[in-house]
């Protein structure tokens, strides 16, 4: 552990209750954990619909994030629980995780040579504090014009599959992004500005732990 981790470790971000991830990846659980906290992840059983014809991307993602923290904080009402769902946005068009080979192609095909969205709707939910913070964080991303045979080459790695948008920054993905503009971790799945910013928040209210119920 460095000097840095070590400092974290005595927990500026931690509050008086049980944190829970309710969430299954593994790219939130590796950011949190860098905040050197403790945490049960229990991944929400929701299978997400798809947006509602209208419905604009960032509430979309608030909903969605919502959700997953609902129905996980409502069985753990003494847990501070986080739930999150972050999108791809191109042209008011909303992509999710690819659902084929094909669809992977065909989002970054549409991608490449542009500039999109990175949504990311962050919920964090304390039931029997009567704790409810919800924000969402937009990060603009450009790649490059990379052509058809790299980016079924890059499909081939298998990376796309779980990704939002199909490529994943933090990975081999990292070569079709030329800038980024915002938080990059809000792109790995978690902008964890906002978020230590919302555990301090909830922390400062409930100084006194569990006296404050
Ligand atoms: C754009 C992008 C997305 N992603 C990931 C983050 C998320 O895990 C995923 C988007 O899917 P989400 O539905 O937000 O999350 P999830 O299904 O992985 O987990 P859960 O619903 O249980 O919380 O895409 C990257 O890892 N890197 C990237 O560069």
């Amino acid at each position: 552990m460095n000097t840095d981790n070590y400092l974290l470790a005595q927990g500026p971000f931690r509050t008086a209750r049980e944190i829970i991830l309710a969430s299954a990846s593994p790219r939130r659980q590796m950011l949190l954990s860098s905040l050197g906290l403790d945490f049960r992840v229990v991944p929400a059983d929701y299978k997400e619909p798809p947006i509602r014809s209208g419905q604009d991307p960032e509430h979309y993602a608030l909903e969605m994030s919502s959700e997953k923290c609902r129905i996980i904080a409502e069985k753990n009402p003494d847990s501070v629980v986080l739930g999150a769902d972050t999108i791809v946005v191109l042209e008011k068009e909303v992509m999710g995780k690819p659902g084929s080979r094909e669809h992977a192609l065909e989002m970054l095909e549409r991608l490449q040579g542009n500039v999109h969205e990175v949504i990311t709707g962050v919920c964090l939910r304390c039931e029997s504090w009567q704790v409810r913070e919800s924000f969402s964080v937009a990060s603009r991303v450009e790649m490059i014009p990379a052509g058809q045979d790299i980016l079924e080459a890059y499909i081939n790695t298998g990376e796309p599959r779980d990704k939002a948008g199909a490529y994943a920054i933090q990975g081999v993905g990292a070569f079709l992004v030329s800038s980024v503009h915002g938080s990059y971790t809000n792109v790995v799945g978690l902008p964890l500005d906002r978020v230590t910013q919302a555990l301090l928040h909830i922390k400062a209210i409930h100084a006194a732990g569990d006296n404050h119920p």
